[in-house]
């Protein structure tokens, strides 16, 4: 991968262990948020990525790419498969059970993707450092163990859930996140 220092952790940088009281290991997780782009199942023509955690630490999933994924004919638009890896690195610092945003985000092509491929996805992360969680992951063509067509590196930022509150719809989360108290 070709990162910068920004999405590099810093020597000593602690890689976190799966959380106490966090998802088992080959825990199916569920959409944050019905309409999201990347995992929602009411978006029409999102990338409907279903993920787990084999493990725990880290985010597994499939995404094949669709018509409405196109830039060049046939061919997946690129910006397209940087928000399929914005969103498996997302779910996977979600593990964490904080909320965290997109900083920065590092992708590098290696191969076209054609539209019907399915691309396997995997992210984890590669140490915290008070709010900064530095992430990796990768997209495989046809396989878990494929030919890497993408990868990522981000930088995500922890963030309160008065962030969602005060810039986004406080209805809307209330509505799927019962779990989580928007005006405590
Ligand atoms: C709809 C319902 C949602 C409910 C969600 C609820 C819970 C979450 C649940 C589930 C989530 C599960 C899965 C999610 C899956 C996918 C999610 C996709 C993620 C996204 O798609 S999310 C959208 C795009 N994202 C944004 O919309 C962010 C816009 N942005 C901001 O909101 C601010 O910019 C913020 C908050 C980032 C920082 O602002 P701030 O004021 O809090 O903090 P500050 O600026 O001090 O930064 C603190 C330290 O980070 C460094 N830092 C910051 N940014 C940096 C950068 N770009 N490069 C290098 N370093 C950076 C600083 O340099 C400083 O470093 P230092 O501490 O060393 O000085």
């Amino acid at each position: 991968m070709t990162r910068s220092s920004l999405t590099t952790p810093p020597a000593g940088a602690a890689v976190p262990s799966p959380e106490a009281g966090g998802p088992e290991p080959g825990t199916t997780l569920g959409s944050h948020y019905s309409r999201c782009f990347g995992c929602g199942t009411e978006h029409p023509t999102g990338l409907h990525l279903a993920a787990r955690t084999p493990d725990g630490a880290t985010v597994e999933a499939e995404f094949t790419v669709g018509e409405a994924h196109q830039g060049a004919p046939r061919l997946a638009h690129g910006g397209v498969l940087a928000a399929a890896m914005d969103e498996v690195i997302g779910m996977s610092v979600y593990l964490f059970r904080k909320p965290y945003v997109t900083g920065r985000l590092e992708t590098d092509y290696l191969l076209p993707v054609p539209v019907g491929t399915t691309l396997h996805l995997r992210a984890w992360c590669n140490g915290i450092v008070g709010r900064k969680a530095y992430l990796e992951a990768e997209g495989r063509i046809g396989a878990p163990d494929g030919p890497v067509a993408v990868r990522a590196a981000a930088l995500f930022i922890e963030v309160d859930m008065a962030h969602f509150a005060e810039h986004g719809d406080v209805a809307a989360i209330a509505a799927e996140h019962h779990d989580y108290e928007v005006n405590p």
